[in-house]
């Protein structure tokens, strides 16, 4: 059994009446990628939230290194934080702020650095996410898709986190750019030797960058296993899942006209 750096055990959350999380258990191995499929509204967003403390769950455990990030003391829950990394959906960059201190800002905001010593290591990051010193300069709206998605990902890696979380890192992206960003995180995650927990729709980048594939589905994990097995999982939801099937287990939740 490999060691697991990131732990969620029995993960409950529900917004009123609805169910969200029912029970999410998740291993994810020290130094491997794990990567959650899963449709729309079936909680990828909310699990991620809650291992990031921006959503607490009703009960259950979120272990990093065996601490339960839900019991632990505010203090030291945010020293836990700083384990971690994130690019988010979309980029999420600050409009206002250039992109160098964009990509600093988690050295700045977060370890008080300089900022003249935090603008050299933002100009380095952008160097290993193949983006020259002028880059630096630009604004994010003077950016391309693909490009705020490589600073998005300077940013994620700028602190040498332990842990990195990808959001959907390849959506909107036309098909050779998302495999350049799914190259780029394979390298930068070797480097850093990171763990990390990737959410995605997108079948292609999951079996590029995922060395373990976990299925969600209505708030649990009814799938977890190797990437090479996803095709013969046996799972009758995995497959209609990595098949984009409408027909099968799965049932859309839409209005029909
Ligand atoms: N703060 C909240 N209050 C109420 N309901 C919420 C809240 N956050 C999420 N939900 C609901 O939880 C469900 C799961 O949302 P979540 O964002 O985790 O889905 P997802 O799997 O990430 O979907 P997508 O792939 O479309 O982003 C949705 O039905 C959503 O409406």
């Amino acid at each position: 059994m490999e060691e697991a750096k990131l732990k969620l055990t029995d993960v409950h959350k529900r917004f009123g009446s609805k169910v969200v999380l029912n029970g999410i258990d998740l291993a994810v191995p020290k130094g491997k990628s794990v990567v959650v499929i899963g449709g729309s509204g079936t909680g990828k967003s909310v699990m991620l939230k809650s291992v990031l403390g921006i959503v607490k769950p009703d009960s259950g455990a979120i272990e990093v290194d065996g601490e339960d990030m839900l019991r632990v003391p505010a203090k030291r829950k945010e020293e836990l934080l700083k384990k971690f990394g994130m690019l988010f959906q979309g980029g999420a960059l600050f409009d206002s702020l250039p992109v160098w201190e964009n990509v600093g800002f988690g050295l700045i905001q977060g370890q008080n650095m300089r900022r003249k010593e935090a603008k050299e290591i933002a100009i380095d990051t952008l160097a290993k996410v193949g983006m020259g010193a002028e880059v630096g300069e630009l604004y994010p709206a003077e950016l391309s898709g693909g490009m705020q998605k490589r600073v998005g990902l300077a940013r994620a890696i700028a602190t040498e986190p332990e842990i990195i979380f990808f959001d959907e890192p390849t959506t909107g992206l036309d098909p050779i750019m998302a495999d350049v960003i799914n190259d780029l995180i394979i390298e930068r995650v070797q480097d850093l030797g990171a763990t990390t927990l990737s959410i995605t729709h997108d079948m292609a980048s999951a079996r590029k960058i995922a060395d373990y594939i976990a299925m969600i589905y209505k708030g649990e994990i009814i799938w977890y296993g190797k990437k090479e097995d996803v095709d013969h999982s046996g799972n009758e939801y995995v497959d209609q899942f990595i098949h984009g099937r409408a027909e099968g287990p799965i049932q859309m939740e839409i209005l029909k006209p």
